[in-house]
């Protein structure tokens, strides 16, 4: 039994009985009425899928004139519903009239069963399509707003900060390719946001790779897509990172990671604008806004060997320089302010204020891991607090201070906070001998801390 709604609309009750009787075989709801006067005011029309129309209504007129008004009338009311117009006179003008107008196909009197049922079963057909396809545009609409709400404020007001946000406006509505270099943690990653926020692909998907961590052998698969099939692990086909970009802004991340084997392909895809899924030979178009970002000096890897030159040219039209945090005269007290009300509220404790010797300590350290080292003191602190105020003493920025567990992190993932952040203190920053200390590699110290500053 097929779930659709269908309601017939003819005055001649013989036709209504012997439609209703064939159709309900198939199909869950059939209603009917001779009247068309009833069609707007008809109870539920906006949960119909399908009407029968009538062409001709009053006894010797058939020019289809009425038939042609009742639907528009459908239309008007429900735009959704298959409309199948119905006459005994048959004339083609009439039918290209009728489709012209909305209707979905047409059905001669006398009818043949068979021909009927496929006529409304391709309708029913053509509306579950419908269906499908606005179900499918309210998810993708859902989807954007999620991946895009993923976007904080740029907090700070240094003259610093303030020119590299003037350069963003001006041109985040160009289509060019952007590079943002500076040291990790600068907010290079909300920099490309806040481009694409500004830009006029902002109604569109923002798509971020994190470069540093695709292996080798899985790279064209991530960024290009693969078909069922093509290795032992692609058991679907499945879009790449550039084709689900596609309309908005795809953002790659740590791109001075890149070997120089991955580089190749990748200008390939840059310079020509279209992908070609592994296991494929179908090339697809991509439109695409561009953005990569590194902390690395690509033009001395170029001068050294292990950067392409031509894609440096092509990936860096403009070059967006976001200022260590050491060069942005007053930001941290701002900075640290926004984190300390961000985790205070978090983590209940509403009322914990700063005294001026602890910002004092604040802003006399070079934090080598810029904003999100700050970020991350200023959580530990909060999670480590006892009292109302946060004093020097509160803040892990020497090496010497050991972690206290008294009144401490309550989870497990804060007592990890607490530990990578004082490894990176004690290695001043760096983060290969922060991972050493604490047994991991690298890569899982940065992970750990970038989910961490989501
Ligand atoms: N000006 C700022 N205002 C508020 N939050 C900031 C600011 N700059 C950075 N952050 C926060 O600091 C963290 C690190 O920022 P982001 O990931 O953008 O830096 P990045 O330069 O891309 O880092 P990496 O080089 O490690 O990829 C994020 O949680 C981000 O929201």
């Amino acid at each position: 039994m097929i779930d659709a709604k269908i309601l017939v609309v003819d005055d001649t009750k013989s036709v209504l009985s012997a439609l209703e009787i064939l159709l309900q075989f198939e199909y869950k709801s059939v209603q009917t009425i001779s009247n068309p006067n009833l069609l707007t005011s008809f109870p539920n029309l906006q949960e119909i899928d399908i009407i029968l129309l009538d062409m001709n209504f009053s006894a010797g007129v058939n020019t289809g004139n009425e038939g042609l008004y009742w639907l528009r009338e459908i239309k008007k009311k429900a735009s959704h519903i298959s409309v199948i117009m119905m006459t005994a006179y048959g004339a083609v003008e009439l039918a290209v009239e009728a489709i012209k107008e909305g209707a979905t196909d047409f059905v001669l009197k006398p009818w043949n069963n068979e021909r009927l049922l496929t006529t409304v079963k391709s309708a029913y057909e053509l509306r579950k399509s419908q269906k499908e396809v606005q179900h499918l545009k309210q998810k993708e609409s859902n989807l954007k707003q999620v991946i895009n709400q993923n976007s904080n404020y740029i907090i700070g007001n240094s003259k610093a900060l303030n020119s590299v946000l003037n350069l963003v406006q001006k041109v985040a509505k160009t289509d060019v390719n952007i590079l943002v270099t500076g040291e990790n943690g600068t907010g290079k990653e909300l920099i490309a946001r806040e481009l694409h926020k500004s830009s006029v692909r902002n109604n569109e998907v923002f798509i971020s790779v994190d470069m540093g961590s695709i292996s080798e052998n899985l790279f064209e698969s991530e960024l290009f897509g693969h078909v069922k099939g093509s290795f032992t692990d692609a058991k679907e086909d499945r879009a790449g990172k550039f084709e689900a970009a596609n309309g908005g802004t795809l953002f790659l991340d740590e791109i001075g990671n890149l070997s120089l084997q991955m580089q190749a392909k990748l200008l390939s895809v840059i310079q020509n604008r279209v992908v070609v899924r592994v296991g494929s030979n179908k090339s697809i178009p991509v439109d695409i806004r561009l953005i990569c970002a590194t902390n690395c000096n690509l033009d001395q890897m170029v001068a050294e060997g292990l950067f392409r030159e031509d894609l440096l040219y092509r990936i860096n039209t403009i070059q967006v320089q976001v200022p260590a945090l050491r060069d942005r005269d007053g930001d941290v007290l701002v900075l640290s302010d926004f984190f300390l009300k961000k985790f205070a509220n978090k983590y209940g404790k509403p009322s914990l204020k700063i005294n001026q010797s602890a910002q004092e300590k604040l802003m006399s350290y070079p934090w080598p891991g810029n904003v999100r080292e700050l970020l991350h003191t200023m959580e530990r602190a909060v999670i480590l607090s006892e009292g109302n105020i946060l004093k020097p003493t509160d803040f892990l920025l020497d090496t010497k201070t050991t972690v206290s567990l008294e009144g401490g992190p309550k989870t497990l993932e804060e007592m990890e906070l607490v530990m990578i952040t004082k490894a990176l203190h004690d290695h001043d920053g760096n983060y290969s001998a922060a991972a050493d200390q604490l047994g991991i590699s690298r890569q899982t110290l940065y992970n750990k801390l970038k989910k961490s500053s989501k």
